[in-house]
């Protein structure tokens, strides 16, 4: 037989088996390739499309995903809905099908594929439907990947925040999240306060999109141009692939928030926030209440301050660090038990010199300052198109003053990133920033909520429900961004 000149296309092992009652050649190459010549040539890349394979008797049963509608097995496209296949092949002794066992395995474990998972399931996240994603779509999945997991249902507000401070992390090579963005925010603040935060902030994470807002999956598939879909997310945590991503410290005096999402302050915040009183309407209560925040438009005195990435460093006034003087007392700072209290065992936030870097201030009245650290903010919202997953810079879009009809169409914009090319929005790069927020202009008795991740951070005075204090005060706070921190499964 001819031997191929491209060590990639090096046999591991090549023997002749039987598939569908005839025999055939069958190889798997050094590139993962496993060609088999069955009624034309066929070709499985094992890195892309097999999930994994078991010995039945003498026969050995290849579990793969392949692009839907049968024919063109050969590289799949990145692209188009993939389907489970088996492919079963008998080779003709024993020592041939121990030979096929044992090179496939070792082809598979030097993916470096995680093998143990920790799963949380978050049973009343989004339309409740994470329990039934589970059991449909990421359990099977990893049934055929021959990955163990360990699940976990979330049975409170907080309570994945509380098990990934304590998990024993040894046991696992990943934490998977069947939730939207709120339980993978609630991880993260859990490994970062553990002791060991250091390793801990290591541990791979996925996602599988189960939650009303699903802005990190959607991410990272859209990324690679995947739909957004529990399948495409299991696949990803399979394959197990990692990228790092940027984690911002969100602090306010004795308080911090780990944000690997947003920050949004004004408009947004207040459409995020104030329609939850029109919960019962669906996902239409965000047009329906963002069209009434537009015909009666806030703006809010304030101020911004921030280090421009490079390349930004002509945005805003120069100033100096805002924020030298944290310990001043607060009288509207929220309860002891409210707070976020920092935590001396655990990360502290980025090691920044924040003071002698070149600060620059832009002055409101601003309709809504918004701070993204991925470029989706949910499934149908593009909020920040440039931002990157580890570029250790967060996305900055202002808004200061915006007529209501543009302002209409540029909310429209919103569901392919055009907003930020509207001559109202001015959208930098920021490297580390301070918020100092204001009441409102026309009523100046009345404030505002600044919201991270989907949670309440502080509701200012006469604000929806101001009388739950969120974990900071209506009041300056600063952030800043810790490059490639924590680490997500990613399909590329
Ligand atoms: N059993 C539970 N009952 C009530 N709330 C829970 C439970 N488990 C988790 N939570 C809370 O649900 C919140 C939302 O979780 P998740 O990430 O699944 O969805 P989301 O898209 O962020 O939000 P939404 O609730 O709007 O769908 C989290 O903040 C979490 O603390």
């Amino acid at each position: 037989m001819e031997q191929p000149e491209n060590p990639a296309e090096q046999p591991i092992v090549s023997d002749r088996v039987i598939i569908n009652g005839s025999e055939t050649p069958l190889t798997l190459t050094a590139d993962g390739k496993l060609r088999m010549r069955e009624r034309g040539q066929r070709c499985l890349t094992v890195e892309k499309e097999v999930l994994g394979f078991v010995t039945e008797g003498s026969k050995i049963r290849i579990r793969a995903v392949v692009k839907g509608g049968g024919a063109g097995i050969c590289c799949v496209a990145s692209k188009g809905a993939l389907v489970r296949k088996d492919f079963v092949f008998q080779p003709l002794s024993n020592d041939s099908l121990n030979l096929w066992s044992q090179k496939l395995r070792q082809y598979i474990d030097s993916l470096g594929r995680p093998k143990r998972l920790f799963v949380f399931v978050n049973p009343f996240g989004g339309k409740k439907s994470a329990s039934k994603i589970f059991v449909d779509h990421v359990k099977p999945l990893f049934d055929d990947a021959n990955v163990h997991i360990t699940l976990h249902e979330t049975q409170y507000q907080l309570h994945a925040k509380e098990v990934a401070s304590s998990l024993d992390l040894s046991k696992y090579d990943g934490i998977v999240c069947v939730s939207g963005d709120g339980i993978l925010v609630e991880v993260i603040n859990g490994l970062l306060e553990r002791e060991d935060w250091e390793a801990a902030i290591k541990m791979p994470i996925g996602v599988v999109p189960a939650g009303t807002g699903n802005g990190m999956v959607k991410s990272l598939l859209d990324s690679v141009g995947y739909p957004c879909t529990a399948p495409n997310a299991v696949l990803t945590i399979i394959r197990g692939h990692k990228r790092s991503l940027d984690v911002a410290t969100i602090l306010q005096r004795e308080t911090k928030f780990f944000s690997i999402l947003m920050l949004a302050w004004g408009l947004v915040a207040d459409i995020d926030i104030e329609s939850e009183k029109y919960r019962w309407m669906g996902s239409a209560r965000i047009d329906f209440y963002g069209l009434q925040r537009i015909l009666h438009l806030r703006q809010y005195n304030g101020c911004v301050s921030f280090v421009p990435a490079p390349g930004f460093e002509t945005y805003g006034e120069p100033t100096s660090y805002p924020n030298k003087s944290t310990g001043k007392p607060d009288s509207c700072n929220p309860s002891e038990e409210e707070s976020i209290k920092v935590r001396h065992h655990g990360y502290q936030g980025p090691n920044i010199d924040l003071e002698n870097l070149e600060w620059r201030t832009i002055s409101g009245p601003f309709v809504s300052v918004w701070l993204h650290n991925v470029p989706w903010g949910s499934e149908g919202t593009l909020a920040a198109p440039d931002a990157k997953f580890s570029d250790g810079y967060l996305d900055l879009i202002i808004m200061r003053d915006c007529p209501q009809l543009a302002l209409m169409s540029l909310m429209t914009g919103l569901n392919d990133g055009s907003h930020v090319k509207s001559p109202h929005v001015t959208y930098l790069k920021v490297k580390a920033f301070v918020l100092e927020p204001g009441p409102q202009t026309k009523e100046p008795t009345k404030e505002g909520i600044i919201d991270s991740d989907g949670e309440v951070l502080a509701r200012g005075k006469g604000t929806y429900k101001c009388d739950q204090k969120g974990p900071m005060a209506y009041d300056k706070l600063q952030i800043a961004v810790h490059q490639g921190l924590a680490t997500l499964f990613s399909p590329l």
